[in-house]
């Protein structure tokens, strides 16, 4: 039984990650396939955040959006980010049939149809929407390649440099297939605010490119150095949620 505030009496908790079983998965031919467009020229900047770095975007309009799928309506682009782990052998949040990946990247929308601001949004079940791309040891990979050659400007936590013109697009699969469920935040404050995405086609990222986020520090230019060796969340129950598939 989960602890039940005023708000969710007697609700089961619906947080995030969890493992996803793709026998128990349920195909869902009212699922719509993706609709995405992201415009390079909304990036705008790259951020040390301390447990991990944030590629951030310019969500003032609909310049790059996520929409169809399980959504109602369009959701505005506003940052992604990754999970890594201190070894190769796991990092991602989500697993799949037990299955750990080495990493795993969250791509993260608002729904700005509906609320005024991304703090207002966190409040509601349909505020958020993120894409979890799972990433496998491989290739290595060109797009992230160009988001580590930048990563020693954002070295210690809260710095900041300009990132622009990011193809985001070439972040994603060819195969646009996933698995959708309600979930939380990963981190603090672990809002239930989540609709979540996730691709069921992982994309390649090198050994040593992984290598490249564990140098992170996660302490200030004034404090001694410590790294950035893993920052993903345990499993959480699924309880009785069904997770939805877009293909049989
Ligand atoms: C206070 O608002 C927050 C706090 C943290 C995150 C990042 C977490 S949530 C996620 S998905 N992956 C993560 O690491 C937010 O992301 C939308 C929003
Ligand atoms: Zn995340």
């Amino acid at each position: 039984m989960g602890v039940s505030t005023s708000r969710n009496e007697h609700c089961r908790p619906l947080q995030s990650p969890i493992t996803i079983c793709t026998k128990k998965v349920k195909y869902d031919s009212c699922l719509k396939p993706l609709y995405i467009y992201y415009d390079p020229k909304s990036t705008r900047r790259l951020v040390n955040l301390g447990h991990c770095f944030n590629v951030e975007y310019d969500d003032t309009s609909d310049r790059s959006v996520l929409g169809e799928g399980p959504l109602i309506g369009y959701y505005r682009l506003r940052q992604f980010h990754f999970h890594w782990g201190s070894s190769d052998k796991d990092g991602s949040e989500h697993v799949i049939d037990g299955q750990e990946y080495p990493a795993e990247l969250h791509i993260v929308h608002w729904n700005a149809q509906k609320y005024p601001s991304f703090n207002e949004a966190m409040k509601h079940p349909d505020g958020l929407a993120v894409i979890g791309v799972l990433l496998k040891i491989g290739e290595p990979n060109p797009a992230i390649q160009n988001i580590i050659d930048n990563l020693d400007q954002v070295k210690t936590k809260d710095k900041e440099c300009p990132f622009t013109q990011f193809n985001l697009s070439s972040l994603l699969p060819n195969d646009r297939n996933y698995w959708t469920y309600q979930g939380s935040l990963t981190t603090s404050p672990y809002l239930e605010c989540v609709t979540w995405i996730i691709l069921q086609e992982a994309i390649p990222i090198s050994s040593d490119q992984l290598h490249h986020f564990r140098g992170l520090l996660c302490s200030s230019e004034n404090e001694d150095p410590s790294f950035i060796l893993e920052n993903h969340r345990a499993l959480q129950p699924l309880a009785a949620r069904v997770i939805r598939s877009s293909c049989k």
